[in-house]
């Protein structure tokens, strides 16, 4: 039998796909392995817990990392992306931004949440980040021990994903925020875990019946290698009003004389830290062609 449905969990090779009111685990035909949490997929249901993954709709979003040597798909059709940081363990800015440049370039609106604002040190690192503020990125403050409430209005008809370093409290913030019934679904996830506190899978939640949430597991790294060089400073919003102001038109804001990006640097108008990440990227870019 055909139908539709949802992926809301996926094992790596196994995925566990909703479909009306029922949940099956599925493979996929043949070797494609290339589906991730929040495809909506075609299946064929084999018995009232197994089906296979026949093919994947037209994705409305999707967000991914790439190094040299593969891509790893992170959340399909979400159209907000919830970076999630804190004072412990120590949070990486170049993460971060890493994020926002990949929120950017998949277009889909990134949300900074600054986790565990009940520890002193987070003064120190809501400095740090007020520089993504007047970028134009929102930033919530929270301490999802306590709850996660303020983040309601801003999940409210979205799909979204929570993304971050091990250990911010996604994971934390998905209970706090999930209803009752759904929170069950998280504790057969967790059996399927062994035990492990660590998120190993993605796994989709529904927050209501237009809102839903996506925890995916810790990241350290965050590859932007499917970024091409020429791409890459149109995903900074300070630096948009001085492309195509170089003296060349196809400057990469290195080493070319009469940048208006670099010049706009030695202005203060971009910080230096962006600007050596844009030089950084556009370098690593160039040298994988
Ligand atoms: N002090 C404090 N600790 C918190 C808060 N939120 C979460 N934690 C703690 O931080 C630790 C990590 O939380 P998780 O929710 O498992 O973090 P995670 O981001 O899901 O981690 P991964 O699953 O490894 O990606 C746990 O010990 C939480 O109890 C908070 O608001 N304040
Ligand atoms: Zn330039």
């Amino acid at each position: 039998m055909k139908q539709t449905g949802q992926i809301i969990r996926s094992y790596g090779r196994r995925f566990i796909v909703e479909s009306g009111e029922r949940t099956y685990d599925c493979t996929s035909r043949g070797k494609r392995v290339d589906y991730v949490c929040g495809d909506h997929v075609d299946i064929t249901v084999l018995n009232d817990e197994q089906a296979v993954i026949e093919g994947s709709h037209d994705r409305h979003s999707l967000l991914y990392r790439q190094d040299d040597w593969r891509t790893k798909l992170i959340a399909a059709n979400v159209s907000r992306i919830f970076f999630v940081t804190a004072t412990v363990p120590s949070p990486s800015e170049e993460l971060l931004n890493r994020c926002l440049l990949a929120a950017e370039a998949a277009d889909i609106e990134p949300v900074i949440v600054v986790n565990k604002s009940d520890l002193p040190e987070t003064a120190g690192w809501l400095d740090k980040l007020q520089p993504y503020q007047q970028l134009g990125y929102q930033l919530v403050t929270i301490s999802a021990k306590q709850g996660a409430e303020a983040l309601r209005p801003l999940l409210q008809g979205h799909t979204s994903v929570l993304v971050g370093q091990s250990g911010m409290g996604k994971s934390t913030i998905t209970n706090a925020l999930l209803p009752e019934a759904a929170a069950r679904v998280g504790e057969i996830s967790e059996a399927l875990d062994a035990g492990r506190h660590t998120t190993t899978h993605a796994a989709l939640y529904h927050l209501n019946a237009d809102s839903h949430l996506i925890d995916s597991p810790g990241l350290q790294e965050f590859g932007l290698s499917h970024i091409g060089a020429t791409e890459l400073a149109g995903l900074f919003p300070e630096m948009r009003d001085y492309l195509g102001h170089c003296r060349f038109h196809n400057c990469t804001h290195r080493q070319e004389p009469d940048c208006a990006i670099k010049q706009a640097g030695q202005e203060g108008r971009i910080r230096p830290l962006r600007l050596e990440l844009l030089q950084k990227l556009v370098t690593q870019a160039i040298n994988a062609k």
